[in-house]
């Protein structure tokens, strides 16, 4: 399998494409089908889904709270996901479709439940979304369960990206990705920061780096590869047009066509910045997308509207007293409405004192604790 000769070092010419697509089957079995067929046809290795345990993924009133958006299938979050969800028997379906056309099948697991359910499934790597890159105990778990990874650093700073190595490397977990990524629908050129990648690259020279995009076309994404990138992950449509919060910054068949096309004819390993505005013919965009402006990888405010939405804070993973001693079965990381601290605050609020009581999903502030 190519990602995994890629992430063994076995194989440096080739690039692993993944077609994304996430939540863009409408909620209906046939059109995941027919997407699944046209990305085998496309040239892409890869089809990903996104799987969600939902009440294990957001806290009741997350869940709950009103979704009003041309994007949106129910008049709640938690309808709305409910309605882009497959079950465990339709993953089976899916899974069996991709095998019976010889191409790989996987999912971001967005929660533990997940998690384990695509480890009993068998696939042959996981991926960890940028909503989930500073989940710490779930990256825990998914690298002592010894599968492949690939892992997205959207919304996430440099250091929460060192904790996520430090994480893999206390597991002793090698084989992983990091993927850079800016989590931002459509992300504008100006935000892509694809200098992120070298920056990655130099930092990490033992891993591989990825880059999961969300910008308009695909001249980026080829840049990203020029830059260093092995794997690269796009989301994939069949029409851009339909209703759905991801289809206007995904690809559809021929985009993804002429993007493995170009991979294809590539026959440079790393190439450098200002080769590469040349060699793709790039414009403005393309200038603005390689330069970072000398920032070193943080959160950016693009990612805001993201990171409020869908990323995970700490909360109440059952009832708690007040005076309670915070042990790590008591915190949970979820969606909250509203939120918590940030996720990547997992293990500095172990053994602190709770100022008042908590219920089950209630989130966990600076004010839940006593300092
Ligand atoms: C961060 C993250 O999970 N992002 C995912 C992957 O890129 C997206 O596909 C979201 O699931 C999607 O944009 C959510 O849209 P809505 O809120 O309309 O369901
Ligand atoms: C959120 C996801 O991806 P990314 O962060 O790479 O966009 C995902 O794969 O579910």
């Amino acid at each position: 399998m190519l990602l995994l000769d890629i992430l063994d070092k076995k194989r440096t010419d080739g690039i692993y494409i993944i077609a994304e697509i996430g939540q863009n089957h409408q909620g209906s079995m046939d059109v995941a089908i027919k997407m699944i067929y046209e990305a085998k046809q496309a040239g892409c290795h890869c089809v990903k889904f996104q799987k969600s345990n939902l009440p294990s993924k957001f806290t009741r009133s997350a869940l709950e709270r009103d979704y009003k958006s041309k994007h949106s299938w129910g008049s709640t979050y938690g309808e709305h996901k409910e309605f882009l969800e497959f079950s465990y028997e339709q993953y089976r379906i899916l899974q069996a479709y991709s095998q019976e056309i010889s191409i790989d099948f996987t999912a971001s697991a967005m929660d533990m439940h997940s998690l384990e359910f695509l480890a009993e499934l068998k696939v042959p790597f996981i991926k960890i979304g940028s909503g989930d890159a500073n989940n710490f105990p779930l990256l825990e778990k998914a690298a002592n369960l010894g599968i492949p990874l690939v892992i997205s650093t959207g919304m996430q700073s440099m250091l929460t990206v060192s904790k996520i190595v430090d994480i893999m490397d206390q597991a002793n977990h090698k084989k992983y990705a990091l993927m850079h990524c800016v989590s931002s629908y459509p992300t504008a050129p100006k935000d892509c920061n694809l200098q992120w990648i070298s920056i990655l690259k130099q930092r990490y020279p033992h891993l591989i780096i990825g880059y999961s995009g969300h910008e308009l076309g695909i001249t980026i994404t080829k840049a990203a590869v020029l830059l260093g990138a092995k794997i690269i992950e796009r989301h994939f449509t069949l029409d851009k047009s339909q209703k759905g919060s991801d289809h206007r910054c995904s690809l559809e068949p021929n985009e993804f066509r002429s993007l493995i096309r170009s991979i294809e004819n590539f026959r440079f390993d790393t190439v450098k910045p200002e080769d590469i505005l040349g060699l793709l013919d790039g414009g403005r965009d393309l200038e603005e997308a390689l330069d970072n402006n000398g920032r070193e990888k943080c959160i950016l405010d693009c990612e805001l509207p993201c990171r409020s939405k869908l990323g995970k804070s700490l909360v109440a993973a059952r009832s708690l007293k007040k005076g309670h001693r915070l042990q790590r079965a008591d915190i949970a990381i979820k969606v909250s409405e509203p939120s918590g601290l940030s996720a990547e605050n997992f293990f500095d609020i172990i053994d602190k004192e709770l100022a008042i009581g908590l219920n089950e999903d209630e989130p966990i502030t600076g004010a839940s604790m006593i300092i």
